[in-house]
């Protein structure tokens, strides 16, 4: 066996999922120990490779997620907030640290994050990307550098499976510019425009997103003056670039205080 970091995939069928199994099994600095998907799943019991069309792994398939946790040194998860949370307090226990990818958290599932980060490792991101965490720099920075005569919007595309907007990388994007203008970003956000809205509100930050087809991640940042518009923009062609960030993150954490940490520490960016 080698002495490289195990690490445990979660909801392992998932599009991030598979991207995230196939990155670390090509990894020569991380080894492949679990794979955890939800009690029910087709999966369950079955080899992981096997599972995914291809040569066996050696690595089943489980619903048992603190038994995969207690082999491995870091659990990637890209599921859903309420599994995330559970996944937090179990990564904890197990002593792994946890990288979460999942958007969409709430303020409760965040204060339980928190808390499961008093004792463990947790590198948290809407988006793992070195591209979108330059873009978040960028934006804060031109945000300092104009005033409120430019009209602030973060536009995103994603996926028609998508099930939350703003994205994270959204959010990630919004409060950058609210910290960019000395503001929060809670008091001037507009995410829900329809219908008779009213004249914009000078000031805001304004959040759009369209859904379709198989985008698989495109944020723009606008900065709308009078005679002029800049626009920052990323766009993601391939998931891949989520996957190697997060095992980044996940090999960063070792050996690290505990706490909650964002891409910013690992990329060496904040
Ligand atoms: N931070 C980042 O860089 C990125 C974040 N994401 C986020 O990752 C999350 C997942 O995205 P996708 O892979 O597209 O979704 P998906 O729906 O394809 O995959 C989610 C997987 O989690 C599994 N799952 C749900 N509950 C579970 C449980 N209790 N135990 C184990 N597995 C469970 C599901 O069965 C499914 O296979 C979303 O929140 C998305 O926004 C996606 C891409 C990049
Ligand atoms: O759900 C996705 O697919 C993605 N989610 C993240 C987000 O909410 O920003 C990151 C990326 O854009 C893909």
């Amino acid at each position: 066996m080698s002495d490289l970091p195990g690490i445990v995939i979660t909801g392992a069928s998932g599009r991030m999922g598979q991207m995230l199994i196939r990155t670390v099994v090509e990894s020569k600095g991380a080894k492949l120990v679990g794979a955890v998907e939800r009690t029910g799943h087709d999966w369950i019991g079955q080899d992981l490779g096997v599972a995914m069309g291809g040569t066996a792994l050696g690595v089943a398939v489980t619903d048992d997620p603190l038994d995969a946790f207690a082999k491995a040194q870091a659990v990637i998860d890209f599921t859903t907030p309420d599994a995330t949370v559970e996944f937090a307090a179990l990564a904890a226990q197990a002593r792994a640290v946890h990288v979460i990818g999942t958007t969409g958290l709430e303020e409760t599932h965040l204060e339980k994050i928190r808390l499961a980060a008093r004792h463990a490792i947790v590198v948290r991101a809407g988006n793992m990307s070195l591209g979108v965490n330059l873009l978040v720099q960028l934006t804060k920075k031109v945000a300092a550098a104009l005033d409120e005569d430019f009209d602030i919007e973060v536009i995103e595309a994603h996926h028609h499976h998508k099930v939350d907007a703003p994205s994270g990388t959204a959010l990630m994007l919004g409060e950058a510019a609210a910290e960019g203008r000395g503001v929060h970003l809670a008091d001037v956000s507009d995410s829900g425009r329809d219908g008779i809205t009213g004249a914009r509100k000078r000031g805001d930050i304004g959040f759009s997103a369209i859904r379709g087809g198989d985008i698989v991640g495109e944020h723009d940042v606008m900065f709308a003056g009078q005679g002029e518009r800049i626009v920052l923009r990323h766009m993601a062609t391939d998931r891949g670039i989520f996957a190697r960030g997060a095992l980044k993150a996940a090999l960063w954490g070792q050996g690290h205080k505990p706490g909650e940490y964002d891409m910013m520490d690992v990329l060496g960016l904040s």
